[in-house]
């Protein structure tokens, strides 16, 4: 049970790390913080709570396995090297789809009933 516990204690360690070094996880917290606060105040369906549950955890897991990846590379190989380089580049790429794919599925989930307040508020 001890190894278990401290097993979590490990990965809060590894969390506050990227939350400290890492100014994309910052941001993408904010935007974590924002998406869960327009579901609160939008009252959108369980359907949709899903959906932008499965995007924050795609968004930040992806984010969190770049910065490792990022320091392994450091490690391994501090001085240039081309295949590095593009193994941070496709890390990098890879938050990016994720991130792209949460923009737009927040986007059709939020944004119609956005529009509808603005409107009703008009
Ligand atoms: N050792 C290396 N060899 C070749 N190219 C590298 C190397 N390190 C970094 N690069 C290139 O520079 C880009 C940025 O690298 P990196 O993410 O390490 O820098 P950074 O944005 O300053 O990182 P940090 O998140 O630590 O601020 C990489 O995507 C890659 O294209």
């Amino acid at each position: 049970m001890k190894k278990f516990t401290r097993g979590f204690g490990y990965a809060f360690k590894g969390l506050w790390y990227a939350a400290k070094t890492q100014l994309n996880f910052r941001v993408h917290l904010i935007c974590t913080i924002i998406a869960l606060v327009l579901g609160y105040i939008l009252d959108i369906s369980v359907t949709e709570w899903l959906w932008i549950f499965i995007c924050i955890g795609l968004v930040l897991l992806t984010e969190l396995l770049n910065t490792a990846l990022e320091l392994l590379c450091d490690v391994i190989s501090p001085e240039y090297n081309e295949k590095i380089g593009h193994v941070k580049d496709i890390s990098a790429g890879a938050v990016l789809v994720t991130a792209i794919t949460s923009l737009v599925i927040g986007a059709v989930i939020f944004l119609p009933k956005l529009l509808l307040l603005i409107h009703h508020a008009a």
